[in-house]
């Protein structure tokens, strides 16, 4: 019932719609009694000749009326549904992009691609297919078999009663169904959403999976989650299937529970013939229809799951924004007594004070899992501090506007998503409204320029899922296109040239130094050799800043510095060593 109620929240908007589908499924099965009525006349008019022609060509045209007024109550009970179910789903696709678009980037390191393009794609799909196909159809379902059942009642009460009793016994066996299989569902759900996991893991890691010689067979956490489901559907199976053949022969049965009553009442003249025809017509299959309640509750219980992924995702606190804000003056950055940790860890950042001046070039190094990113991705509240405050411009960058923030971030990623697009969208996606030259100027900037024209369509070529692949360094210079003609004063580097080969290297350099001019930089890298020219290198570890200060002087006065310096040399010296002698 919760789940329910929930759907019809989603529908909220299109309520009046729903309301209206429903009275016209209504309609529908009221409509699909008239035809028995008047074949109840007909059959009267038959027992008592003569026949009278134009009365016979009155109930046909009522018949004809009938059913093209039928027509018209599916049609618009189908009409109206689908454009609430299609006016629901774009209302909650809009609502969940919209929403996810104000959270903090941290919820998606926690939440898979994989996890969201279900719940947007799937779970908003099966809601709309409730809305669209089972509401009208669950409205009609009920409404038949109690209109018929009114007008059974209407005839004879007695024979009405008997034909009750199998509704009865039908909704019995139900209710025994329900009580053995309640127990069996949570088992269902949790080893559907393993399966569905595992499935979304296996294709996802499907080039490591065939790397490492794996079959879907021998990648035990598919190959059991598909068979532990298997056990739970054969087990529930073998109990519904049993019930559900007893709820459907007791549907169907009403003739069996009639006739013989009926057969009683006639031989005592009781009830008339007509009644009697009548009685056997509609109590045959009168109960039929609720054979969809089971369908309806099926489907409810695949929804349930959905709405609530959905409502998961709405729960999710968006972050604070400061509309009417200040504006950062100048462009230094400052952490000021910065505590941080991720939800289930203890403390990564306690009381982090640091100053970058506006328009210098900060390194931030250190072992791995030191808390580098961690700081860098701070600056633009991927999460907010929970302790402290981090400043643009002496702003706390909780008062800027959130949209303000962002457009003076750039960030270049180790890995850059291409959407399935042009390379000239592709690099566009940085700034929508720049024109086509504004796009080659910064390809050329970031020494892109010369591989996008040996493309096959140059800046039209199409890139993204399944079109043309481009190697880790052309990608990178994309993303340095982009950070180009996104132009922001703050730039944030996330070994930006990891992917490169030593020519590809050297362009890269090139493209980033031309992004660098008169911007505050922070490079965040592990090779200390491309690092000795910032201005000021900060030293991480474990979330405690060692040192903060140029290179020269911190090989003196930071020990850890001065370890992974001459670590990274004698590695080096030693390939370099290693490589003549076996030359030699
Ligand atoms: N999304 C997250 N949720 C929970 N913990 C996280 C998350 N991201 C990072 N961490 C943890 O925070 C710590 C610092 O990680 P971070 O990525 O900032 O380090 P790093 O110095 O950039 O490491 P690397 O050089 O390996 O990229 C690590 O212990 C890591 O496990």
């Amino acid at each position: 019932m919760n789940t329910l109620s929930r759907l019809f929240n989603f529908a909220h908007n299109h309520k009046n719609m729903l309301r209206q589908a429903a009275l016209f499924s209504v309609a529908d099965a009221l409509l699909e009694l008239v035809p028995y009525g008047i074949l109840y006349f007909v059959i009267i008019e038959c027992m008592n000749p003569p026949l009278s022609l134009a009365k016979m060509a009155w109930f046909s045209f009522l018949a004809l009326c009938s059913i093209c007024a039928r027509a018209f109550a599916r049609w618009k009970a189908g009409n109206l549904a689908h454009k609430a179910g299609y006016g629901t789903l774009m209302d909650i696709r809009r609502k969940i992009a919209q929403h996810i678009g104000q959270l903090p980037m941290l919820f998606f390191s926690h939440n898979s691609s994989g996890s969201l393009l279900k719940t947007l794609s799937e779970d908003v799909e099966r809601i709309e297919a409730v809305l669209c196909h089972h509401i009208p159809d669950l409205c009609a379902a009920i409404a038949a078999p109690l209109l018929t059942l009114t007008l059974l009642f209407f005839l004879d009460w007695r024979l009405a009663l008997a034909a009750l009793l199998p509704l009865i016994l039908a909704i019995l066996c139900q209710l025994a169904m329900f009580r053995e299989c309640s127990t069996r569902m949570q088992g269902f759900h949790d080893s559907l959403t393993a399966m569905n996991g595992a499935i979304v893991e296996y294709v996802q890691g499907i080039m490591d999976i065939k790397a490492f010689n794996q079959t879907v067979e021998s990648y035990q956490r598919f190959s059991s989650s598909v068979r532990n489901f298997e056990t739970v559907i054969k087990d529930w199976s073998k109990i519904s299937g049993k019930y559900y053949a007893l709820f459907g022969t007791m549907l169907g049965s009403g003739l069996l529970f009639v006739l013989p009553p009926g057969l009683m009442l006639l031989s005592k003249e009781s009830l008339s013939m007509a009644d009697f025809i009548l009685f056997l017509l509609l109590v045959g299959g009168y109960a039929a229809p609720l054979d969809r309640l089971l369908r309806f509750s099926s489907k409810l219980r695949e929804v349930e799951e959905g709405i609530r992924r959905i409502d998961a995702i709405l729960a999710q606190a968006p972050l604070p924004d400061a509309p009417e804000g200040s504006l950062p003056q100048n462009y230094d950055i400052t952490f000021e007594n910065v505590s941080f940790s991720y939800e289930e860890g203890s403390p990564l950042f306690e009381k982090l004070n640091l100053h970058i001046p506006a328009g210098t070039l900060t390194a931030f190094v250190g072992p791995s899992g030191a808390g580098k990113t961690s700081a860098a991705m701070l600056i633009s509240r991927y999460q907010d501090v929970q302790k402290g405050r981090i400043c643009i411009g002496g702003v706390d960058i909780r008062h800027i506007p959130i949209a303000e923030l962002l457009r003076n971030i750039s960030f270049v990623f180790q890995d850059t998503f291409l959407f399935s697009d042009s390379v000239l969208e592709n690099i566009r996606l940085a700034r929508p409204d720049a024109s086509d030259e504004d796009v080659i100027h910064a390809a050329r900037q970031a020494r892109a320029h010369d591989f996008i024209t040996q493309l096959p369509q140059g800046y039209e070529t199409q890139l993204g899922d399944g079109a043309l692949a481009l190697s880790g360094g052309e990608r990178q210079r994309l993303a340095i296109a982009r950070a180009v003609l996104r132009n922001a004063p703050i730039i944030i580097l996330d070994e930006a040239t990891a992917y490169a080969d030593p020519e590809n290297e050297a362009l890269l350099q090139e493209g980033i130094s031309r992004l660098l001019e008169g911007k505050t930089v922070i490079v965040i890298g592990h090779r200390l050799r491309a690092l000795t020219e910032a201005d000021s290198i900060a030293v991480f570890d474990q979330g405690t800043l060692r040192g903060f200060a140029p290179h020269d002087e911190l090989l003196s006065s930071c020990s850890l510095y001065a370890t992974m310096w001459n670590v990274q040399q004698n590695a080096a010296d030693w390939s370099l060593t290693d490589m003549e002698e076996s030359h030699a």
